[in-house]
């Protein structure tokens, strides 16, 4: 199985006057190629540190990250770009969509950083439009559509580069229970179809979707537990039981 993430002694503090935090402190983790990963954790203890980090967002102060076959322990801003355009999907709480794009040209984004070709852009926004039942939506703007619809067109956004990893933050927080099990549905689905997933949440209804939890205190990994392997059932019962 192929290694995505090695973070090895990663440690990161800020300072803001004299006061110094230590937001991550030592961190040592491995993601495998088909993971579904949930970081948990009271507030403060990291996880957004955590996430940044691996999303290429921030820069450890020390420590080793290896990203798929890539020592990205200390890029700079422009190689830093250049391989999350490659190799990273991020999806946010608040969507984080272009108002002024259709949602077609707001998920070709990637595709259009990177210089693909017209014909390569078109045939890969309208699988994904397909594959998250958004075709009809292609030439709708952000600001008229729900919520879930939204997030389901950030997902199609962070994945239209076929990215190594998808790293998600809060993905259901500004969603109401329904959108926000479907959007789950569909994190699942794509996980089951290969796609390997980090996702930060407060939510344990949905952290026990994830095939393992971290829990984070202090900014130190205190737990990893190994969740259910999900299936279509399991993830309905998952959400069944947590209800
Ligand atoms: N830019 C910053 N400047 C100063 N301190 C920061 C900064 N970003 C994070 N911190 C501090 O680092 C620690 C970890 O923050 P982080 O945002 O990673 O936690 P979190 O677990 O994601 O919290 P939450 O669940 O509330 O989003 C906190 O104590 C926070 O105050």
């Amino acid at each position: 199985m192929k290694t995505i993430v090695s973070l090895q002694n990663v440690c990161k503090a800020f300072n803001k006057g004299q006061l110094q935090t230590q937001a991550l402190n030592n961190i040592n983790l491995t993601i495998e190629q088909g993971e579904f990963v949930a970081i948990v954790g009271p507030s403060g203890c990291g996880k957004s540190t955590l996430l940044s980090i691996l999303g290429l967002l921030e820069q450890a102060d020390s420590g080793q990250y290896h990203l798929s076959e890539h020592d990205v322990s200390t890029l700079n801003i422009d190689q830093s770009a250049k391989i999350r355009n490659r190799h990273i999907g991020f999806v946010f709480q608040s969507f984080n969509l272009i108002d002024s794009l259709t949602v077609f040209e707001n998920i070709a984004l990637p595709l259009e950083h990177r210089g693909s070709k017209k014909a390569e852009i078109e045939q890969a926004v309208n699988a994904l439009l397909t594959k998250l039942n958004l075709l009809p939506r292609a030439a709708y703007y952000p600001n008229q559509l729900s919520g879930g619809q939204q997030q389901r067109v950030a997902i199609a956004r962070a994945l239209v580069g076929q990215p190594d990893l998808l790293l998600v933050d809060e993905p259901t927080g500004n969603l109401d229970s329904q959108n926000g099990d479907s959007v789950m549905q569909l994190l699942c689905d794509l996980n089951r179809a290969g796609t390997t997933i980090v996702m930060v949440t407060h939510d344990n209804r949905y952290s026990q979707m994830a095939s393992r939890q971290i829990r984070l205190l202090d900014g130190q990994v205190i737990t990893q537990h190994s969740g259910t392997t999900h299936s279509a059932n399991n993830t309905n019962q998952a959400m069944a039981e947590a209800v």
